[in-house]
C-alpha cells in the first residue's frame, strides 16, 4: 500500500479559548482530489496553516508527504501552497515572480523556464508577463499565486480557493489545470466555498464544522446523505451536516461517515 499524501491524527489547534481545529483525523490518498469544504470559521485555513508548516499544533500528529510536520525542512520541498492572498511581489513581473520562486526552489534554470512559459501561456499572461505585478488584476495575481504553488511539481499542493477572481474561461482552465495535476500524480487539497468544483473534481470531500470533521466521503455518498430525494445536491450535503450538527455527530460516532 503506498503511503497517504496526507495523515492527521488528532491534529488539534487552540487559539486561547478558541478550539479553531479540534482532533481533525484523516487520511489523504496519493493522487487523489480532496475537496476540503465547511462555513467561514470552520477551521480550514488553520487547517492548511498546519499540515503547510506555518502554524504548530497544539496536540496531535500530522504526516504531508511521508514527513511529520514538526520537520519543517523535511516536509516544505514536497509541498507547493496558494494561500487565501498569495505572497507576490508587486515591484516584480509576473515572469520575474516565477523566476524568484523557481530559484527558491532551486529548479535548474532551462527546466523551470520552460515550464514558466507553458502555464504562463496556458493561464493566458504571456503577453502580461513582462509587466509589473502592481498592474495586474485581481484574476491576473490569482494565476500567478496558482502557478508558483505547483511549479515546482510538489506532491501535495494546498490550494486555498483557486478560481477565486478568475473569469469563467480562467476557472475552466484552473479546473482543467487541477484534474491534469492529478492525473500526473499530484495530490490536491482543495479548499473552496464553489461546491460544482468540488464535485466535478474531488474523488472524496470532508466538511469540517466548529473545527470537527462532520462528514467525510465520495461526493455521491455525501449527496445520498442529503436526504432530499435522488436530486440531492452537494449544496443540500453541505447543508445537512454543517446545520444539524447533532445528527452528523451521531454518524460520525455510529462510523457511518468518517
Ligand atoms: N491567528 C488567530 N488568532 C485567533 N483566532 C484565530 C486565528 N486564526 C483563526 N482563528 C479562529 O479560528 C477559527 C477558524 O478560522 P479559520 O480561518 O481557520 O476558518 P476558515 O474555515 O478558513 O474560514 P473562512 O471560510 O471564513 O476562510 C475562527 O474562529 C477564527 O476566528
Amino acid at each position: 500500500m503506498t503511503t497517504p499524501a496526507i495523515e492527521m491524527d488528532k491534529l488539534t489547534k487552540r487559539y486561547g479559548e478558541t478550539i479553531a481545529v479540534s482532533e481533525v483525523s484523516m487520511s489523504v490518498s496519493a493522487g487523489s482530489v480532496y475537496g476540503f469544504l465547511g462555513p467561514n470559521g470552520a477551521g480550514k485555513t488553520t487547517t492548511m496553516s498546519l499540515l503547510t508548516t506555518l502554524t504548530r499544533p497544539t496536540s496531535g500528529t500530522a504526516r504531508v508527504a511521508g514527513h511529520s510536520i514538526e520537520n519543517r525542512e523535511a516536509v516544505t520541498p514536497h509541498i507547493g501552497y496558494l494561500p487565501e492572498d498569495p505572497p507576490i511581489y508587486d515591484e516584480l513581473t509576473g515572469r520575474e515572480q516565477l523566476e524568484y520562486v523557481a530559484g527558491l526552489r532551486d529548479l535548474p534554470e532551462d527546466e523551470s523556464s520552460k515550464r514558466i512559459d507553458e502555464m504562463l501561456d496556458r493561464f493566458d499572461l504571456s503577453a502580461d508577463a513582462n509587466k509589473r505585478i502592481s498592474g495586474y488584476s485581481k484574476g491576473m495575481r490569482q494565476k500567478v499565486g496558482v502557478i508558483q504553488a505547483v511549479l515546482h511539481e510538489p506532491a501535495v499542493a494546498f490550494l486555498d480557493e483557486p478560481t477565486s477572481g478568475l473569469d469563467p474561461r480562467a476557472a475552466r482552465t484552473m479546473r482543467d489545470t487541477i484534474a491534469e495535476l492529478a492525473e500526473q500524480e499530484m495530490t490536491i487539497f482543495l479548499s473552496t466555498h464553489i461546491l460544482p468544483v468540488v464535485d466535478e473534481l474531488a474523488d472524496t470531500i470532508g466538511v469540517l464544522h466548529d473545527g470537527e470533521l462532520v462528514a467525510e466521503g465520495d461526493p455521491e455518498m455525501l449527496k445520498s446523505r442529503a436526504e432530499t430525494g435522488e436530486s440531492a445536491t452537494l449544496e443540500d450535503a453541505f447543508l445537512a451536516v454543517t446545520t444539524d450538527e447533532e445528527a452528523a455527530t451521531e454518524e460520525v460516532a455510529a462510523g457511518q461517515s468518517v
